[in-house]
């Protein structure tokens, strides 16, 4: 069966991304000071905020004269993406359940069926007729097995746990409640209430009755609820698509670093990643220093979002500023006062294609990654964003004296823990991470409130499925 949301009509299928969409709240700001993690044990101390929500200071270096503030690099993500929804008119598709976890409902989920739909049995016992003693049945009832013929008043039948309670039951009493005497009537041994253990056919829903709101997430409990009431398929905001082009000549895909050249770090980080902040990854490709190459990829993308990696700063072989510039791209957000990570930037392609430009430095891309296309990608998705929490940090952490820092931190029960190894170039302290830290320009205290950016695996919630 299919999605009864499911509408031939264009326009109105338009209308249900456009609801879901409205349904995902603004991006909430700035975490709330003392709110500690939604799903830890962690209190909240009542300190002021992570991030950087003040006003930065001037910068004098006219090197970074274009550079947006951390924050509002992310609210920008997430407004470009609305507006590329609305242009784009999504329409919400039909997804087969194995395939859906992670979307978001587009279309209100209805019951198809009552639940249960049959009146059926809480326990395995016997079904009973008026009071007792009773002559039991020789035969007894399953689950999945045709309607039972009716009980006649003083008769039972062996009944299985989720089978049809036969016409004229009044009980089921527990295998446990019940003793046979030695002509074979049962006798309960507590007394029995009428309409015990018998679940009503529609006690959950009845047919038509709304489940769940558009805008929910599917997990895996919405998921089991979908089919349970008689849905193959949910109707759901698609996956934004997503295509990865990594530049560089300097990387290798397998064996060792040699000569100068490396092991591309990033081929394999994005993708599940991506996957796990709700995109449709289609292509990971690589391009090299090639400008003409990087130029082709991207004019022939048809993806929502394309995603670079390396390329742009303003060395030699840098070609993603020249590339945007040649197709008359619009820089949104051209450099974040973020470190690390910097050079980040997110273009608009056409009305509903937008380019994120992550820097090479693999810690720095991770930035970009949770600073761009994160908001992107879930608003694209129309997920709502997770809400702001903060906890105080351990250990004090510098800052850089004009942008925000984020910072790889392990969640413990004293804070959040600051790791060693957070250069750009470096994995290891994110690989062993929980979050991210938001340390503001100038640095923090031991015991100071930082905003947290949660890792998908470390949530414990639906990011974990990297679907
Ligand atoms: N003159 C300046 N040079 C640089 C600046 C600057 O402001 N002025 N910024 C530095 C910062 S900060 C960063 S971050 C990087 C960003 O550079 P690009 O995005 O152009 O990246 P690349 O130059 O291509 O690579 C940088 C670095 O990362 C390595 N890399 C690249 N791709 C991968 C990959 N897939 N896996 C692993 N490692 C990768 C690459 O080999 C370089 O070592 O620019 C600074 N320079
Ligand atoms: O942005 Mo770069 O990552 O500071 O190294």
């Amino acid at each position: 069966m299919t999605t009864p949301g499911t509408r031939a009509d264009a326009e109105a299928e338009d209308l249900d991304v456009e609801e879901a969409l409205a349904l995902v709240k603004e991006n909430p700001g700035p975490a709330r000071s003392g709110s500690g993690h939604p799903g830890s044990a962690h209190s909240a101390s009542s300190r002021a905020r992570g991030g950087d929500g003040s006003p930065a200071p001037h910068h004098p270096a006219d090197s970074h004269h274009r550079a947006t503030p951390w924050p509002e690099a992310r609210t920008t993500a997430e407004r470009a993406a609305r507006a590329a929804a609305r242009a784009a008119r999504r329409t919400p598709v039909a997804v087969p359940l194995d395939a859906a976890l992670g979307l978001t409902l587009a279309a209100p989920l209805a019951a198809l069926t009552d639940l249960p739909s049959f009146d059926s049995s809480a326990m395995d016992g016997w079904a009973l007729a008026g009071p007792g003693p009773w002559t039991v049945r020789d035969e007894g009832v399953l689950a999945g097995h045709a309607e039972p013929a009716p009980l006649g008043d003083g008769e039972a039948v062996r009944i299985a746990t989720g089978a049809r309670i036969p016409p004229e039951a009044t009980a089921v009493l527990r295998t446990e409640h019940g003793r046979t005497d030695e002509r074979g009537r049962l006798h309960p041994t507590r007394e029995v209430v009428h309409g015990q253990d018998i679940r009503p056919r529609g006690q959950e829903c009845r047919s038509g009755d709304q489940l769940l709101p558009v805008g929910t997430l599917a997990t895996p409990a919405v998921l089991g609820l979908a089919a349970a009431a008689g849905y193959d398929t949910l109707t759901a905001v698609p996956r934004p698509r997503v295509d990865v082009l990594v530049l560089g000549d300097e990387l290798l895909t397998e064996g060792l670093p040699h000569d100068g050249l490396i092991r591309d770090a990033l081929g394999p980080m994005l993708p599940p990643w991506l996957r796990a902040l709700g995109a449709e990854v289609r292509a990971v490709r690589r391009i090299g220093d090639d400008a003409k190459a990087l130029h082709r990829a991207v004019t022939t993308s048809d993806a929502d979002l394309i995603v670079t990696t390396g390329g742009t700063a303003a060395g030699p072989v840098d070609h993603v500023h020249p590339t945007l510039r040649r197709i008359g791209a619009e820089l949104l957000v051209d450099g974040v006062k973020a470190r690390p990570g910097h050079p980040m930037l997110l273009a608009r392609l056409k009305d509903d294609q937008h380019l994120v430009g992550l820097p090479g430095n693999p810690l720095a891309a991770v930035s970009g990654l949770l600073t761009l296309a994160e908001p992107l990608l879930r608003t694209l998705a129309a997920r709502p964003a997770p809400e702001p929490y903060t906890l105080p940090l351990r250990d004090a952490v510098h800052g850089h004296p004009y942008d925000t820092r984020l910072v790889p931190v392990v969640l413990r029960e004293e804070g959040a823990v600051p790791l060693h190894y957070n250069g750009p170039a470096m994995l290891r302290g994110i690989a062993a991470a929980d979050a991210l830290a938001v340390v503001p320009p100038g640095g923090a205290r031991p015991g100071q409130e930082a905003e947290l950016l949660d890792l998908p695996w470390a949530t414990g919630g639906i990011g974990v499925c990297f679907t």
